[in-house]
Formats: structure tokens, C-alpha cells, sequence
């Protein structure tokens, strides 16, 4: 067990990921307690997943077992219990699940998982309760006409983001939902509720269904990020009765109950230990990173993830607008690119020797703009623009077959940044002398890097690395949940590791903002030529 906090009250925060389920236990001042995790192929063994789910031999349908996860909530609070773990303590709690993946409870269910004995594991209990046991997950593209005749039947792509904050995408639950109702309709008829893992998760600690939380519903294609409730037009496309079967939704800070007497019976968490509303894994890591308003966090790692925190989104048909998991009123924009490390070390490796220092010589002597040189390189197909291959261009617009090692070095960065830049803008950023990017991630430890990306986003660049980020920022949304509504969340975070300065801009900004055009004009050839 670690840390002390002899006596003061703690906060837990879940994570269920694709991977494994974390959880965290943090003192008033959010000081690490104690944390544990489950892994599913490792801890359970039998449900034969890798990487906690099973790719289907069409390589496109991704599922993980329902009952996986219940299983690994039992492992976990069993391992807790062993280790003494002072529940009684436990304030509140939260917790987040891996996006867009989905639960279908059956006629059953509720009434079970309202009287649960706690002489008994939850797995036990709930064997027999869901109408589909293999859960849809992020990873599935199976559905690709499904999402096709759900921006058909809204008014086209760019119609179903205006309403959801993002085009149909394959992984979004609403297109998953479709799917079954198409494809099972015995099942589809025989559930009651359908969960995200999310509230599904949230469900457990309830012993009673919990409600999808605004952050996580907008990964559907199927919540009004204006109106913050269901889309009745995207409803209706997806499903008979889909309403009722999703229930309400509430704000990611909502105090959605108490914990059932079955985990007071079971564990000891007292009776008023305060559950609140639980989130998207992404929502929860922004959440844990502790921003405010207008940041950009640029999490540098084997795909790079943007954040950002928008007041005013402009939801296109590239990235994605989701409800703010801290703020009622705000939004936040998530694009993900596929290309991201592995690409920066192919350069590393052919053109540095291999050698990270070399590397960054090698950008500390080029230029910004790199003399109007510009590269693109998608190792693999890359998620906006969806492209393959690597393109070199001069000064001139001229393709080139090749750039000395070091202009190669700058070209790979500058590009990704600027593409980052590109699609964050897309989406609704407004740099400005206010904006601050946050890095996090492998790459945000090399300095010279993250002077490029202080540069094209003519912004000063922090990093803030926190390990377990989506688990902290479970456990610091419990206590602002708890605190209730007029305890603004940064006074919750304001004992957080404060983000660190590591780079200034020194670049020519104008000349920035011309090479972005050029960034993009070129991006949108390349694209085209595919
Ligand atoms: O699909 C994603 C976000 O849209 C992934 O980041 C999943 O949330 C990972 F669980």
C-alpha cells in the first residue's frame, strides 16, 4: 500500500481501457495513494483476447467479451481487498472506458444487477444478463455502410457533423448499433439498455444502469453536440426504439448516485460514497492533464493525438468535436494521426545514425521553413488525409526524389506539425497570444522537437507528463463532483504539477503561417493523387 494520508478521505479513479482496467487512489491533494491494474490477457487468460480484444477473421469486426471485463472488476477490487485497501475511505469515484465501444444489457438485467448478492463475484451474477456477448470496440471497421446510409439519411457528411461533431466514422457506436439491428435483430429486440463501456462501467459500482455522460456520447454519431441530448434524425436512422434503449444522457461532472450495498456489503465503501458520471478515455486524459480553456495538447506517441479545448468548434469532416468533460458549455476537438513516432524514428534511424542527439544536431542547424523545403511522409495510411507514401517538395513546388539527411531531419517534423496545426485549426483553434501547447508523450522529452512545434504553432510550448492521466483525471472529476457545481474544477487541479516551459517560439510566425498554406495545398495534391 502506498503513500500514508493516514485517516483523510480518498478519491478513485477507473480506467477501463482496451488493454486492462487501472484504478488510482489519490489523497484531498490528488498525492498517489495506491493503484493497481488487471490485465486482460495476462490476468484472464481464458477469454484468449490479445490486446484485450479479438480481431474476427474478416480482420475488420472487433470485439472484446463483456464478461472480460466484469471478471477483471472482480480480480481487481479482490486484489484491493487483499491488500487491506480502506474503502470506507473512498469519497467518491469515477472512471472512464475506451470510446465508442458498446454493451447490450438484457430483459434481465436491471432486476440482477439491483439485488446482487455480495457473497458472490459480480461475473457470477451477470453471466447470463447481456443479449450480445461479444462488445463492439474502437478498433472495428465493419460498418462502413452503415455509415453511409447514416449520413445519407441526415443530409450527407458534413451535415452529421454539424449535428455530432464528427462525419460517420466505422468505430462510432451509433453506425455499431445499425449494425446489430441489421444484422441481429433477435438480439437487438432482446435489449433493454444499451451502455457505452463507459456507463457500462459506471453501471457496476451503481448496481443499477448509469447514464452515458456527454463526452462519451458524442463518439456515437448520434448526440446534438449543440442541444447536448439525443439526435432524433440520427436515432431513428440507427434503430427501432433506440431512445428508450439508451436512456438519458448527463454532463460528465453529474453526481449520478451512490454505490450499491453491494459494494458496501462486499468491499466496505460506505453507503454515501459518491459516484460520478463516467467518461471517455480521451475526455479523461484531457481531464487528468489538468488544461484551461484554449490549450493544445499534443500528445507525441506511436499515433500523435491532438486535444484541444474550444469554446467555438467548426466541426468538419476531418477530426472530431466532443462535449468538455470539465466544462458544461465548452467543447473539445480530438484528431488522432496514425503517423507519428515510428515515422520520426524511421528518419532517425536512415538519416541520424540512429542516434536521437545527432538527430536534434541536425534540426538545431536547419532553419525554420528549412529554406521552403517541405515533406510528407505517411509510413502508413494516414487517418486525414487518407494517403500512403512519402512526398518531397522545394522551394518551387518542384518534386523531389531526395533531401540532404539533414533537410530530411526538419522536413519530417516541421510537416507533422504542421499538419497538426492544420487540422486543429479545421476544426476551430484560434492561435493566439493566450494559447498554450501542452506536449506529453515519448517525443515531448527532446528538446529540439518540441522547438519546431513551439515555432509552427507560434505558441510557448510545456510539457506535463502524468503518468495514468486518464485514472487522475477520473479521480480529481470525482471530488469536483462531490464539492458540487460552484467548486470550479482548476481549484480542484490547482495542487497538480504545474506545466513546465520548454520552448518559446524564435521562428519567423508569418513565415510559418505561409509554409502551413503550402503544407496544406500540397497535402490536398498528394491527397488527390491517390
Ligand atoms: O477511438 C478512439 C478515439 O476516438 C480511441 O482513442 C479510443 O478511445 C481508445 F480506447
Amino acid at each position: 500500500m502506498a503513500g500514508n494520508g493516514d485517516g483523510e478521505r480518498l478519491f478513485l479513479g477507473f480506467d477501463f481501457s482496451t488493454q486492462q482496467i487501472k484504478v488510482l487512489a489519490v489523497t484531498d491533494q490528488l498525492k498517489v495513494f495506491y493503484e493497481d491494474h488487471v490485465q486482460f490477457d495476462v490476468d484472464l487468460p481464458s477469454y484468449k483476447t490479445q490486446g484485450g480484444v479479438h480481431i474476427h477473421d474478416d480482420h475488420k469486426t472487433v470485439t472484446a467479451p463483456t464478461l472480460m471485463w466484469v471478471d477483471a472488476l472482480d480480480l481487481l477490487l479482490g486484489r484491493m481487498k487483499s491488500a487491506s485497501f480502506p474503502f470506507h475511505r473512498v469519497a467518491a469515484l469515477s472512471g472512464d472506458g475506451q470510446q465508442h465501444g458498446s454493451v447490450y444489457w438484457g430483459q434481465n438485467a436491471r432486476e440482477v444487477l439491483k439485488s446482487l448478492s455480495p457473497e458472490k463475484p459480480l461475473a457470477d451474477q451477470l453471466k447470463n444478463c447481456f443479449s450480445i456477448d461479444a462488445s463492439p470496440v474502437w478498433m472495428d471497421a465493419s460498418t462502413s455502410s452503415q455509415c453511409r446510409q447514416l449520413e445519407q439519411s441526415v443530409g450527407g457528411p458534413q451535415k452529421l457533423s454539424a449535428i455530432t461533431g464528427s462525419r460517420a466514422f466505422e468505430r462510432f457506436t451509433g453506425n455499431q448499433i445499425m449494425k446489430v439491428f441489421q444484422t441481429n435483430r433477435e438480439a437487438y429486440d432482446n435489449t433493454k439498455r444499451i451502455s457505452l463501456v463507459s456507463s457500462f462501467a459506471a453501471s457496476l459500482f451503481l448496481g443499477d444502469y448509469a447514464p452515458i455522460d456527454h463526452s462519451d456520447g458524442t463518439g456515437m454519431n448520434l448526440l446534438d453536440i449543440w442541444s447536448r441530448d439525443w439526435s432524433p434524425d440520427c436515432l431513428q436512422a440507427c434503430g427501432l426504439d433506440l431512445g428508450a434503449k439508451l436512456g438519458p444522457v448527463v454532463h460528465s461532472t453529474q453526481n449520478i448516485g451512490t454505490v450499491s450495498q453491494y459494494m458496501v456489503s462486499r468491499y466496505g465503501f460506505l453507503p454515501n460514497c459518491v459516484v460520478a458520471a463516467f467518461v471517455g478515455d480521451n475526455p479523461a486524459s484531457l481531464a487528468g492533464l489538468a488544461p484551461e480553456p484554449g490549450d493544445v495538447i499534443v500528445s507525441l506517441g506511436t499515433s500523435d493525438t491532438v486535444f484541444v479545448w474550444l469554446s467555438h468548434p467548426t466541426p468538419g469532416l476531418e477530426g472530431h468535436v466532443f462535449l468538455n468533460p470539465i466544462d458544461k458549455q465548452d467543447y473539445m476537438s480530438l484528431t488522432c494521426f496514425k503517423n507519428g513516432s515510428l515515422t520520426r524514428e524511421r528518419i532517425r534511424d536512415e538519416k541520424a545514425g540512429g542516434s536521437w542527439d545527432t538527430f536534434s544536431e541536425m534540426l538545431r542547424k536547419t532553419p525554420s521553413g528549412n529554406h521552403g523545403n517541405i515533406g510528407i511522409y505517411f509510413d502508413v495510411t494516414e487517418i486525414q488525409p487518407f494517403a500512403e507514401g512519402c512526398f518531397r517538395f522545394d522551394d518551387k513546388g518542384n518534386k523531389v526524389e531526395s533531401f540532404l539527411p539533414e533537410v530530411e531531419v526538419r522536413a519530417v517534423i516541421e510537416s507533422q506539425f504542421m499538419a497538426r496545426r492544420v487540422y486543429a485549426e479545421a476544426v476551430g483553434l484560434q492561435l493566439g497570444p493566450k494559447t498554450r501547447v501542452i506536449a506529453t508523450g515519448g517525443a515531448s522529452q527532446n528538446q529540439a522537437i518540441l522547438q519546431v512545434l513551439s515555432d509552427v504553432f507560434n505558441s510557448p510550448v510545456y510539457i506535463k507528463d502524468v503518468p495514468n492521466s486518464a485514472c487522475l483525471g477520473n479521480a480529481a472529476r470525482a471530488k469536483h463532483t462531490l464539492l458540487g457545481p460552484n467548486v470550479p474544477f482548476s481549484s480542484v487541479v490547482e495542487g497538480m504539477q504545474a506545466p513546465q516551459l520548454v520552448a518559446s517560439p524564435q521562428g519567423d510566425s508569418e513565415g510559418y503561417t505561409r509554409l502551413v498554406k503550402r503544407y496544406q495545398e500540397l497535402e490536398k495534391m498528394v491527397a488527390g493523387s491517390q
